[in-house]
């Protein structure tokens, strides 16, 4: 059976709908198609914190404003007390000078504290959002991606965003206004010097525009590239096991290479090309400040032009104030294009489709366990996978799907789990279309033991209380009781105390059946569906594992997909599955009469087992 079958998250307490519509108005309805389309979504964000944020622009006005002071007052300085020889009144503007200084440090101070928390906040809020979002995906979009890929969005795109925030408003902000400020002191000082130092500002921004066009282009591949391997090495992590039976590790290895070459490649140019930016900016700065001296001091030497030494020392400092808001802006804009793409990468999965239900669905009552399959058609994609399926299983009634593989044993039950829906005919339950009804309301009367039944990082009793959360102790013993696992349980040295590694490590197949079919038990279900492992299992328990199923279907409508035709035999009804129609149905005498598919295979059997 195809690994597509998952239990649901019956756990979950948030109410993930409400969360959802509350995330989704904040970063939806605004496609991300371009840089301005993503910030604005940012802003979806950043505007819950409005309050926070006028306090951080307050204080990048004042700091602004104190750091243009400073060379203003120095300036002043060179004019009145030295060039002027006269030195009363130089202590009290130092002192205002140093006054200004452990001011505009403070300020500063203030701004980065709390903009560094509304940062925080956002991505926090960003990352819920997106968390949620993956929580409600349907499972066709997890068929189609890695899941590797999904964490490095999950994580690594975050953190670019994050790294942003941190820092680049407040440079944003204090760049425009400082340039404004400075602008406006030098036209005040001298028109003419302010032209000659704004000379360099076209070549600026003509360099900028050639380099970051070429820098966004390799900063999204980057990205790509990265969420690209975090997937393949996720995927050959997990697939150990099989890498090492059939000793795949050179080719896993040379793609690994291929796609780490691929990510340093685009690496390599993202971060050449940003680099080119501070360098054009320290040559451009430079060139600056020469003019400046020089136009400025041809101009100081002529008395009417009203420039003096100190103008020319307050337009030397102001030209690298000047040309700084520009650079700063030049240097943030690596994080900020990687932060633009990581966003980018963060909301083309908020904007997926939820796994919705229909418009006015209810939820599903108590089910009986009646199941009618109406000329049911389903495919993946293009390919028909099942063909007009029709059956119809009463409450109680135990059946089991046969065929050889691909023939959409799977398929049925992923329908009938509604993990995805049927192109044609109906599913109905309790004589109810299930379309009508919420998915989690139904999903929640279902029961699942499953071949990779998941089993989480916990103790052994967390993992069975999963079934039903609010279950005693005692309540969870008696389960694994009656699933046969007390016993193993009661051996290990912590008991049910005992802490399970990620996906069960650290108890055999075995046994981790018996712990999904305790859980089964306790959460009591209407309606079950079970996946016999294929995986061999000693025969002792596997007897246990037989009786305990047989105790959990009693009364219970079950479904199951058996590879084992002594389990097979003793179900109600067979259903025959060959190229997505069934073929044959009856019980295990009937089908055994008329000599078919299911007569065969179990001719085939006999054979095998002499
Ligand atoms: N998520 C999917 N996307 C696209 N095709 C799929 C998907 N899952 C299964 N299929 C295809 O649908 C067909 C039926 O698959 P299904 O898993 O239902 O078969 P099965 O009878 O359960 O097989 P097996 O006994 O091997 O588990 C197969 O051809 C399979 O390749």
């Amino acid at each position: 059976m195809s690994s597509q079958l998952k239990e649901p998250f019956r756990y979950q307490k948030i109410d993930i709908n409400q969360a959802q519509k509350e995330g989704q108005s904040k970063g939806k309805g605004k496609k991300a198609k371009d840089w301005k389309g993503t910030l604005l979504r940012i802003w979806a964000f950043l505007s819950i914190y409005r309050f926070k944020l006028f306090l951080v622009i307050t204080m990048v006005i004042l700091s602004s404003v104190l750091s243009l002071l400073g060379p203003f007052l120095v300036g002043m300085a060179i004019d009145d007390y030295f060039i002027a020889q006269n030195l009363e009144g130089l202590p009290s503007l130092l002192v205002v000078l140093g006054g200004i200084y452990i001011l505009l440090s403070v300020a500063t101070w203030l701004q980065n504290y709390w903009m560094i928390g509304i940062s925080q906040q956002t991505v926090q809020e960003m990352r819920t959002t997106l968390f949620l979002h993956i929580q409600q995906l349907p499972l066709s979009y997890f068929d189609k991606r890695q899941h590797g890929e999904l964490m490095s969005r999950m994580t690594n795109d975050m953190e670019n965003v994050s790294n942003t925030l941190n820092s680049s408003i407040i440079q944003l902000l204090s760049s425009i206004i400082t340039f404004i400020g400075i602008l406006a002191v030098m036209l005040w000082l001298s028109p003419l010097l302010t032209v000659v130092t704004l000379m360099v500002i076209p070549l600026m921004l003509f360099g900028m525009k050639w380099i970051t066009k070429r820098t966004s282009v390799f900063f999204k591949e980057q990205q790509r590239h990265l969420g690209d391997l975090n997937g393949y090495i996720e995927e050959t992590i997990a697939g150990q096991a099989m890498v090492k039976t059939f000793s795949r590790e050179e080719p896993i290895i040379a793609e690994f290479e291929e796609k780490n070459q691929k990510l340093r490649t685009a690496g390599f140019w993202a971060q050449t090309y940003s680099g080119f930016i501070p360098k054009l900016m320290n040559v451009l700065n430079n060139a600056s400040f020469a003019v400046i001296a020089g136009v400025g001091g041809l101009l100081a030497l002529n008395p009417q032009a009203g420039v003096t030494v100190g103008t020319i020392v307050i337009f030397a400092e102001y030209s690298r104030q000047f040309t700084r808001p520009l650079n700063d802006l030049a240097n943030q804009f690596n994080t900020l294009l990687s932060a633009i793409a990581g966003a980018e990468r963060v909301f083309e999965v908020i904007d997926e489709p939820l796994d919705t239900d229909h418009e006015g669905a209810k939820p599903m009552k108590q089910i009986k366990g009646d199941v009618q399959f109406d000329q049911v058609s389903f495919s993946y994609d293009d390919e028909p996978i099942l063909k007009n399926i029709s059956f119809d299983v009463k409450a109680g009634e135990t059946v089991a799907f046969v065929g050889p593989t691909g023939a959409g044993k799977t398929t049925i039950i992923n329908l009938l789990s509604y993990f995805y829906e049927s192109n044609e005919g109906r599913i109905i339950i309790d004589g109810q279309d299930t379309t009508t009804v919420q998915k989690e309301s139904l999903r929640s009367q279902m029961g699942f033991v499953l071949q990779d039944s998941f089993l989480f990082q916990g103790s052994i009793r967390e993992n069975i209380r999963y079934g039903r959360l609010e279950a005693t102790d005692e309540e969870v013993e008696e389960a694994a009781n009656r699933a046969n696992a007390h016993d193993f349980i009661s051996r290990m040295s912590e008991g049910y105390d005992t802490l399970l590694k990620q996906d069960g490590g650290g108890i055999s197949q075995g046994q981790k059946q018996l712990l999904s079919i305790a859980r089964a038990i306790l959460a009591d279900p209407a309606i079950l569906i079970l996946d016999e492992a294929t995986s061999s299992i000693d025969t002792i328990t596997e007897m246990r594992i037989q009786e305990a199923l047989q105790r959990l279907m009693e009364g219970r409508t079950s479904f199951m997909i058996a590879h084992r035709l002594n389990t097979i035999e003793q179900a109600d009804r067979i259903f025959v599955l060959q190229d997505g129609q069934i073929t044959e149905s009856g019980s295990h005498h009937e089908l055994m009469g008329i000599k078919g598919f299911y007569y065969g295979l179990h001719q085939k059997h006999e054979q095998q087992t002499g």
